[in-house]
């Protein structure tokens, strides 16, 4: 049994991670931080977990608490991870970051997207990318995993078997996505509003949205050179999930795509190649650790299309944060990760 800390922990990944963390048998979950609720019962908050964490209360971050922790989760806003990550580390605990903080390999990169100088550009060399479909055996080492963004999650796992095997042109490759409103976090903000969210749907950051860089160098790793992406996110009035329809130019030389894929993800426990003709829908992976994918080639052309859907709170954040913890402390991949999407 190890310890873990979650800082963050109202928000709404970290109260996801609370109930995949509720079924997993080998962790516990040791302290819990909110400056906001400092001194409230989690169960008091969240109903749902009573019965599993009822002698947890949340406090203020405490260094010394968190340090005695083998793990702590930063569920937080960019730039908190950047400020404690640093000490946990030197006092020997692992971190495994939700937030942006450690994504991009580029202090200076990142400062432009974020609009803040790094706060600690000494630990890049040592973050691990957590998406375990690429990185796997780095991570089970690592002391400081930055867990990927929820679109650039399901961007690149939708384009890895087409770029890696040299399918399509990386100089021409769109992602049009689709996020529920839990993307954009707890806080109170108009956009969210039931009356602004609802019965509509809208575009924002078509000219440049601050996971454009990390997709991007994703996909220039598994492509082996840069990668033009043209990547609009949307806003829809779901509540969770995320949906990408992702577009590639194939080469003359195209074999069989739908092998393709299963080939690549056949030993892949979170990511499901649907059915050659299949349109899987968000709400397939609803509460689940799971990517769904589907390809298709239109009237047989040179386009290719992919479908792509995960839970943003699940696969895009929360359980694939877990997943991080199982490689790193050596337990079964699965473990906490096993439950089916909800429907409807
Ligand atoms: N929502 C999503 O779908 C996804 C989110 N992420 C990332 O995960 C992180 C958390 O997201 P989300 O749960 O949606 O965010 P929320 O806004 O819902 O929650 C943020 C949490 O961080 C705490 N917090 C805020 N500021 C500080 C601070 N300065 N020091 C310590 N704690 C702080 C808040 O509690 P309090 O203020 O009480 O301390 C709260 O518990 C973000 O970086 C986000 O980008 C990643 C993938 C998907
Ligand atoms: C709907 C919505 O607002 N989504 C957020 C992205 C989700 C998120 O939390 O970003 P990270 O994965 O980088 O942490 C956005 O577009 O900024």
């Amino acid at each position: 049994m190890i310890k873990v800390g979650i800082v963050g922990g109202t928000g709404y990944t970290g109260v996801e991670l609370l109930r995949l963390l509720a079924r997993h048998p080998q962790v516990r979950v040791e302290a819990i931080t909110s400056r906001s609720e400092a001194g409230l019962a989690v169960s008091e908050l969240y109903p749902n977990l009573r019965g599993h964490y009822d002698e947890l209360r949340f406090s203020e971050p405490d260094p010394a608490r968190l340090a005695a922790c083998d793990a702590v989760f930063f569920a937080t806003p960019h730039g908190v991870a950047h400020a404690l990550a640093g000490d946990l580390l030197a006092r020997g605990t692992r971190v495994i970051d939700l937030s942006a903080d450690f994504r991009l390999r580029d202090a200076e990169e990142w400062a432009q997207w974020y609009g803040q100088p790094h706060g600690a550009p000494e630990l890049l060399d040592e973050a691990v990318y957590g998406l375990p479909e690429t990185n796997r055996e780095r991570i089970r080492t690592a002391r400081l995993v930055a867990v990927p963004g929820c679109y650039p999650t399901a961007v690149q796992l939708g384009l890895l078997p087409l770029l890696e095997s040299g399918s399509i042109d990386p100089g021409r490759v769109i992602a049009d996505c689709k996020s529920g409103v839990t993307g954009a976090g707890r806080g109170a903000k108009i956009p969210s509003l039931l009356a602004e969210a609802s019965e509509s749907m809208k575009s924002y950051g078509a000219s440049g949205h601050r996971h454009l860089p990390e997709i991007r160098q994703g996909l220039g790793d598994a492509a082996g050179g840069p990668v033009e992406l043209t990547f609009v996110p949307h806003l829809t009035p779901m509540i969770r999930g995320i949906h990408a329809t992702l577009y590639g130019q194939l080469g003359d030389d195209a074999g069989d795509l739908q092998a393709l894929f299963e080939r690549r993800f056949a030993d892949e426990p979170f990511v499901d190649v649907m059915p050659a003709g299949s349109h899987p829908e968000t709400r397939s992976v609803k509460g689940a650790n799971m990517c769904r994918l589907a390809v298709h080639r239109p009237g047989g052309g040179n386009t290719v299309v992919v479908l792509s859907v995960i839970d943003n709170l699940v696969k895009g954040a929360s359980g694939q944060a877990v997943h991080n913890l199982n490689l790193m402390f050596g337990f079964d991949e699965t473990a906490g990760l096993d439950a089916p999407a909800m429907l409807p």
